[in-house]
């Protein structure tokens, strides 16, 4: 494997702060890879991401990015190496202990994920239902604290004034924000986003993504964000880390790297396809 450039955390490298054996760790991956039959996707990744870091991972389309988010949140199980996200190895922990673990854990879709005929409140207080015994149907059928609270999320992300519109009649900037308020539901203490912005125009693009950033820095939640726009990708994020061919190629403080070196991850994989 290619040994990507390695950073020390941001956080933890100026004077007076805790050293980073002082903080756990929201994600650890020790030599995780994983083959789908005889095709590797990915080998050998290494990476320790302390909390409260906004994470971009970019790489070319194929490179196993949504692959390694689905690794952390269980969905896959590796077939070498391990991974801990708070702690936790989602593999082997047990079918209670993993949905314990994905109410820590949120999840931020390409696609939003979100029930379109229903109004943006009640998607929102859908992020709840993990916490609940029974099924809720309707706005009124959910404690009033958590009504208060999916309004005040809503707030957050910018749409109280759109909280009874249909989802389907939002756009698609609005939908994603929706989509963030109900992860902050969860009270989630590490946000997974896989392509989060891919189906926005720019502008619509850096507004959820700033959103996301201004509430992982108030809330103190991890943030790793799959994402193909460098440029963006240099303006979220603290931290860069690069996969290409199933490899983790680059991990770097986002101050330490530029467009035009991301871009070339990209122009490179170009080469080797055509
Ligand atoms: N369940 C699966 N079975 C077989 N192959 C899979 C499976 N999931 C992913 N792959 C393969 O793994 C590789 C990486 O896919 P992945 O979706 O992780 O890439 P990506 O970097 O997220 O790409 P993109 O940027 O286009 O979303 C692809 O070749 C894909 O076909």
């Amino acid at each position: 494997m290619t040994t990507p450039e390695r950073i020390q955390d941001p956080d933890t490298s100026s004077a007076g702060a805790p050293t980073p054996s002082a903080i756990a760790s929201s994600l650890v991956l020790q030599n995780l890879g994983i083959s789908f039959g005889s095709k590797q996707v990915l080998r050998d990744v290494n990476l320790d991401v302390q909390p409260g870091q906004f994470v971009a991972l970019v790489g070319p389309s194929g490179a196993g990015k949504s692959t390694l988010l689905r690794l952390v949140n269980g969905s896959h199980r590796p077939t070498n190496g391990t991974v801990s996200v708070l702690g936790v190895n989602p593999s082997t922990c047990g079918r209670r202990n993993l949905q314990r673990l994905r109410t820590r854990v949120g999840f931020v879709f390409q696609q939003f994920g979100l029930v379109g005929r229903l109004s943006a409140m009640e998607n929102v207080l859908m992020g709840t239902l993990g916490s609940l015994r029974m099924p809720r149907y309707g706005i009124s059928t959910y404690p009033k604290t958590l009504r208060e609270k999916a309004v005040a999320n809503l707030e957050r992300v910018g749409l109280l004034d759109q909280r009874f519109q249909r989802c389907d009649t939002l756009s698609g900037g609005q939908q994603q924000r929706v989509a963030i308020a109900r992860t902050l539901m969860q009270d989630a203490e590490i946000v997974l986003a896989d392509e989060p912005v891919a189906s926005l125009d720019p502008s619509a693009s850096l507004a959820v993504l700033n959103t996301l950033k201004r509430l992982s820095a108030e809330d103190g939640f991890t943030v790793i964000c799959s994402l193909h726009q460098v440029d963006l990708a240099l303006q979220v994020s603290d931290r860069v880390v690069a996969v290409r061919n199933g490899s983790l190629i680059l991990d770097t403080r986002t101050s330490d790297t530029s467009e035009e070196a991301l871009r070339a991850i990209y122009e490179e994989a170009k080469g080797t396809r055509s």
